[in-house]
């Protein structure tokens, strides 16, 4: 079935890059295409990569919605409003969510905001530790692709250079790659503030706690979190200045500039996780930190302390 990738920035335009690499006709869908066509890269935001000749970019959508396989490669705070102008050409197809985060206005996963934007179409999720450079380098990379029934999309989206495992638990595996990313911005933050080694640790694996306990209250499988798509990206991201959540805390951390014109999902997910922590009465102390310091309540010294003071309870 033939497939295209809906949004061309670093990770579309990667995935779109291995999947032509294979041979297959794939279609690249840009809202803006600045010079994407005539040079055959996209220098914006995934600069240094040859295009595939297979790789077909546009920017009609009418063209890539012809596809049976559509990966939906958005940033999250877009994805509901673009589904939702959209439904009428994309309704009925299997719709690959590549987003990862939480909608801070529904306070909805990718999942459902495609079920109830497109309820005809067939949901799917793919996460896990993966950076676009990775991938577009032709680097080796494990990917979770959460689907029911997923056996031909799997082998359908599989490349020499990603290796996808398949998950019927499509909450589990969008809340991995969802969480990691505040989890990444409040390890960035204390390394920058020169909390150490042991403190970075410690926060990554209450940080895993934290992302368990909030699955589980909706209703993920308990072993999906320790898959890819949780202790998986959360290893990468936590630990690597290529991922623009843990550089934006290390910023944050340090008192330096924050990056500007990135894509730092794990912000506006924090404040969605902590708003739902708190109406399901959830004790998640990470993600109402991140949001504290974002929103200037704490300063990171007194966020560490806060985490610290905290009632001392059994691991
Ligand atoms: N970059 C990476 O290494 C990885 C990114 N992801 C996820 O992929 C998603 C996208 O991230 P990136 O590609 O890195 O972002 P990016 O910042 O490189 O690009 C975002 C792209 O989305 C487009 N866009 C934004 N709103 C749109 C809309 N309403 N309609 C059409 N296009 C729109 C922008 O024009 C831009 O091209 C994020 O949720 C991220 O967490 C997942 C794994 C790896
Ligand atoms: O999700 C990612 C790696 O798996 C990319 O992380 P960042 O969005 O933090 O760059």
């Amino acid at each position: 079935m033939s497939v295209s990738v809906l949004g061309a920035g670093a990770f579309g335009t990667a995935l779109a890059i291995s999947l032509a690499r294979t041979g297959q006709p794939v279609t690249l869908w840009a809202r803006d295409l600045g010079d994407m066509a005539k040079t055959r890269e996209n220098t914006r935001r995934l600069a240094g990569f040859t295009f595939p000749d297979s790789l077909i970019v546009t920017d009609d959508l009418s063209l890539a919605t012809q596809a049976g396989i559509i990966l939906v490669a958005v940033p999250m705070q877009s994805l509901a409003g673009f589904l939702t102008e959209n439904a009428g050409q994309l309704n009925g197809k299997t719709l690959v969510a590549c987003c990862k985060g939480i909608d801070l206005k529904s306070g909805l996963g990718p999942a459902e905001i495609i079920r109830r934007a497109c309820p005809d179409a067939t949901p799917a999720i793919l996460s896990g530790p993966s950076f676009a450079v990775d991938i577009a380098a032709g680097l080796p990379t494990a990917l979770t692709l959460a689907v029911k029934d997923g056996h031909a999309l799997q082998a359908a989206l599989s490349t020499p250079n990603i290796r996808l495992y398949r998950s019927a638990d499509l909450v589990g595996v969008e809340i991995g790659g969802a969480l990691k990313n505040v989890v990444a911005i409040a390890c960035g933050i204390t390394v920058g503030a020169g909390l150490g080694e042991s403190a970075h640790a410690a926060l990554m694996t209450r940080g895993f706690a934290e992302m368990q306990r909030f699955a589980l209250s909706r209703g993920a499988r308990p072993d999906t979190l320790s898959g890819l798509s949780g202790f998986g990206d959360l290893a990468l991201t936590c630990s690597s200045e290529k991922s623009r959540n843990f550089a934006f805390g290390l910023a944050l951390g340090r008192g330096d500039p924050l990056p500007e014109g990135t894509t730092v999902e794990g912000k506006a997910t924090a404040k969605a996780v902590s708003n739902l922590a708190q109406k399901l009465g959830l004790d998640m102390p990470i993600a109402e930190m991140v949001v504290a310091v974002l929103e200037k309540h704490l300063t990171v010294k007194e966020a560490a302390e806060m985490l610290l003071t905290r009632p001392l309870k059994e691991e």
